[in-house]
């Protein structure tokens, strides 16, 4: 069957991801990290791993770009839509964007921050859909008040569902 193409969830449990322009909001290892930490919640609750990669090859590129920027999705200046990222999949597939025309931040303050999103984004990246559940990290507007442990209940329910299996097999 073709649903490893473009399916719903990645079938293998190591997945790489690369870092291509950056935003100059934040150092570059403020970026890194933040970009870790945000890997590392999905990691816990799949049983998956994310390896970083130097080349273009990885399974999901991270970039930040402003409106047109090469895709069919373009950005739309400052606020509004903060970033985007493909499902699971063969070449674009997993790649996340983020909006570089925002204020991204590692704390609380003005601006986004950059580790909240980016699990938002990186569970779209592994097949998850929005919640309308406030407290989900999948919810599809931003809010910053978010506990230290980011995932709801709902979120790991979710993220096993589609993972947990793999793992078993
Ligand atoms: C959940 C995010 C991390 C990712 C999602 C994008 S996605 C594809 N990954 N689901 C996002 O950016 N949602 C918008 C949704 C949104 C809220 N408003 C908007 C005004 C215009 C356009 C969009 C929005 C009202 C004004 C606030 C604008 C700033 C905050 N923006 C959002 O919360
Ligand atoms: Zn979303």
């Amino acid at each position: 069957d073709y649903s490893h193409i473009q399916g719903t969830r990645w079938n293998k449990n190591v997945l790489t991801y690369s870092i291509g322009r950056y935003t100059r909001d934040l150092p570059h290892s403020t970026v890194e990290s933040l970009l870790e930490s945000a890997f590392n919640v999905w990691a816990r609750a799949s049983g998956l791993t994310f390896v970083r990669l130097h080349t273009n090859s990885a399974d999901i590129r991270v970039e930040f770009v402003t409106n047109a920027h090469g895709d069919f999705y373009p950005f739309d200046g400052p606020r509004g839509t903060l970033a985007h990222a493909f499902g699971p999949g063969l070449g674009a597939g997993g790649d996340t964007h983020f909006d570089d025309d925002e204020f991204w931040t590692a704390g609380g303050g003005t601006g986004f921050n950059l580790f909240v999103v980016a699990a938002h984004e990186f569970g779209h990246a592994l097949g998850l859909k929005h919640s309308r559940n406030p407290e989900s990290v999948m919810y599809p507007t931003y809010k910053m008040s978010r506990p230290s442990n980011l995932l709801s209940r709902e979120d790991v329910a979710s993220i096993s569902a589609l993972y947990r299996p793999l793992r078993a097999a």
